[in-house]
């Protein structure tokens, strides 16, 4: 039988670096996961193309798929809705292919009950004010707003125990390595080569 692909959700809070990692997993031709792009209802950024970093959708569109039942997870986050296309991740762990997902806490939350079986890994900040310095220079907020997501992002550190691993994201390239290692290591354990020496060893009987 084929061996079905691992489900991998990165999370973590907002500012931590989880896009910056993904991005650096993924601009490695070695990488084996299929990074499962997301539908938002956000514009895209300048040098965005649809089908590439995001689907993008009208409100109207996205509400249509949440009806549909075609998305495993969503959230709405600062006042627009992502959310994870539910057929291409089956499909995609049905051919036996890893899928990746890098998603914000709420909708890992809901991943967490769909498959029970999935590797989540949290990705902490060194520190809080470490936190705080990457939210403000990435410079897309006010003072105001970086205040919201510190106090949001307090709640979100609290639920990294409900994961079954948590890297620090102190430098992207010693994250990015322990990730790797960590799936690496899960493929290991799910893979079990019992059953292939009992029966060798009935053989031989
Ligand atoms: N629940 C959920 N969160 C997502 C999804 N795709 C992206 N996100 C998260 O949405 C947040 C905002 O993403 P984005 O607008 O690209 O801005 P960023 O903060 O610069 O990464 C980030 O925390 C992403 O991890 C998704 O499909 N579902
Ligand atoms: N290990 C790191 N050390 C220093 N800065 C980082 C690191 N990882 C990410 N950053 C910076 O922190 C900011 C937030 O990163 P981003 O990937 O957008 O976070 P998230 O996707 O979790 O919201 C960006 O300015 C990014 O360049």
């Amino acid at each position: 039988m084929k061996e079905k692909g691992l489900l991998i959700v990165l999370s973590g809070p907002s500012g931590v670096g989880k896009g910056t990692v993904r991005k650096e997993i993924f601009s490695h031709e070695d990488t084996q996961f299929e990074y499962s792009i997301s539908m938002t209802t956000r514009s895209p950024r300048i040098g965005e193309v649809d089908g590439v970093d995001y689907f993008f959708k009208s409100r109207e569109e996205f509400e249509d798929l949440i009806s549909k039942g075609k998305l495993l997870e969503y959230a709405e986050y600062v006042g627009n809705y992502y959310g994870t296309p539910v057929d291409y991740v089956r499909q995609t762990l049905e051919d036996g292919k890893d899928v990746f997902l890098e998603i914000e806490v709420q909708g890992a939350k809901q991943v967490r009950e769909k498959f029970p079986d999935g590797l989540f890994i949290f990705l902490a900040p060194p520190s809080l004010s470490e936190l705080q310095t990457r939210i403000a220079t990435r410079g897309t907020e006010t003072d105001e707003l970086i205040l919201n997501r510190m106090t949001e992002a307090r709640r979100e550190i609290e639920l990294m125990e409900l994961y079954d691993y948590v890297v620090e994201n102190d430098k992207v390239e010693k994250a990015c390595e322990k990730i790797k290692a960590i799936v690496q290591a899960e493929h290991c354990r799910r893979e079990r080569v019992e059953p292939k020496y009992k029966q060798m060893l009935e053989v031989e009987k």
